[in-house]
């Protein structure tokens, strides 16, 4: 019988690195850490990791400041207000909540934040320094995945690691991570052929992919370390990729969900809020 991962623990640890953090830089430097998030229209997804944001924010001791606009607001409003958050020296950290609707240059958009302020590692330049090994800022689901297999202080080095699902925000920084771990990566996708195959050679398997349950026995090798990053809704219930309890006899070591991968993110948002404040010190 396999192990769940207490994400909620890891989580508490890290949350309580940043009330230090914050306090010391409120007592050294007189900075209250200060981010902006930005909401546009009312994606479910994006307006529950906002009031998340503002209720961590609250218990950590930032300032949190919620910018919310309409669904029909203007590209150049947008860019406005981010460019009027990058040259203000009060404020360290500045993200978008995604996805955001109409016909706004999402690029364009999220390339205009300052890279020192990126804290959702948003801009290709904070992307594309990640997959150069040099990272400013590590984005917060995939260092939650890392940071999750860290925790477990297993032997990394040369093992299986298999991710499946290959976006931009989840499978290819996460891949990135793993594969700073010396970890052998293998990035598959909707048109892989046998996923199952590949999926059971994982010492460390890792799924993004949004199906509920779609992961059950046949995809795991025994003694196999699974996290699961997926959050679909199932039943009303929010469900992971993973049939947790087809696959928990043959892991060694789960993350579920909820409970785990997600109880970090906001977390390690803040973290970084803590790195950006340290440049500007
Ligand atoms: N807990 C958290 O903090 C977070 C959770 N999530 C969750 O993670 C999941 C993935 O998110 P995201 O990466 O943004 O989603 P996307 O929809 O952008 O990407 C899904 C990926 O899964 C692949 N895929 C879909 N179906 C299959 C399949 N049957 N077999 C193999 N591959 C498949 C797709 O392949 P292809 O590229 O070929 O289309 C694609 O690469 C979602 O459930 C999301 O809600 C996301 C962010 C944060
Ligand atoms: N630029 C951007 N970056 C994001 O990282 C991003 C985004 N936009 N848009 C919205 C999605 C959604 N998201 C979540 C974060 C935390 C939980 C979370 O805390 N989940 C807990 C609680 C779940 C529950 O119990 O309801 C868990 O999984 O255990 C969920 C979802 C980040 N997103």
């Amino acid at each position: 019988m396999g192990k769940i991962i207490d994400c909620k623990q890891i989580s508490l640890k890290i949350k309580s690195e940043v009330i230090e953090e914050v306090q010391k830089v409120k007592q050294d430097n007189n900075i209250t850490p200060t981010v902006v998030s930005i909401l546009v229209g009312n994606d479910y997804g994006s307006i529950y990791y906002h009031n998340m944001q503002d209720k961590t924010a609250r218990e950590l001791g930032i300032n949190f400041i919620k910018a919310n606009f309409d669904k029909n607001v203007t590209e150049e409003e947008l860019l406005s207000c981010i460019r009027k958050y990058n040259d203000d020296k009060l404020i360290h950290g500045i993200m978008v909540l995604l996805p955001f609707p109409g016909n706004i240059n999402k690029k364009k958009v999220l390339n205009a934040i300052n890279p020192n302020k990126d804290i959702d590692c948003l801009t290709d330049i904070c992307m594309g320094r990640l997959f150069k090994s040099d990272k400013i800022f590590y984005p917060c689901t995939a260092n939650s995945v890392a940071t999750i297999i860290d925790s477990l202080g297993i032997e990394l080095e040369g093992k299986e690691a298999v991710i499946i699902g290959r976006s931009n925000i989840v499978g290819k920084p996460t891949a990135m991570m793993m594969l700073d771990r010396n970890t052998t990566v293998t990035l598959c996708h909707s048109r892989t052929r046998n996923l199952e195959g590949i999926a059971s050679r994982a010492d460390i398997l890792i799924s993004a992919i949004g199906k509920p349950k779609y992961i059950n026995s046949n995809f795991i090798k025994k003694g196999a370390v699974v996290i699961d990053v997926g959050t679909s809704s199932l039943n009303g219930k929010i469900t992971g990729d993973v049939d947790f309890d087809d696959v928990i006899d043959k892991v060694s070591y789960i993350s579920t969900v909820p409970g785990g991968v997600g109880t970090l993110t906001t977390a390690l948002l803040f973290k970084n809020l803590c790195e950006a404040v340290k440049k500007c010190i």
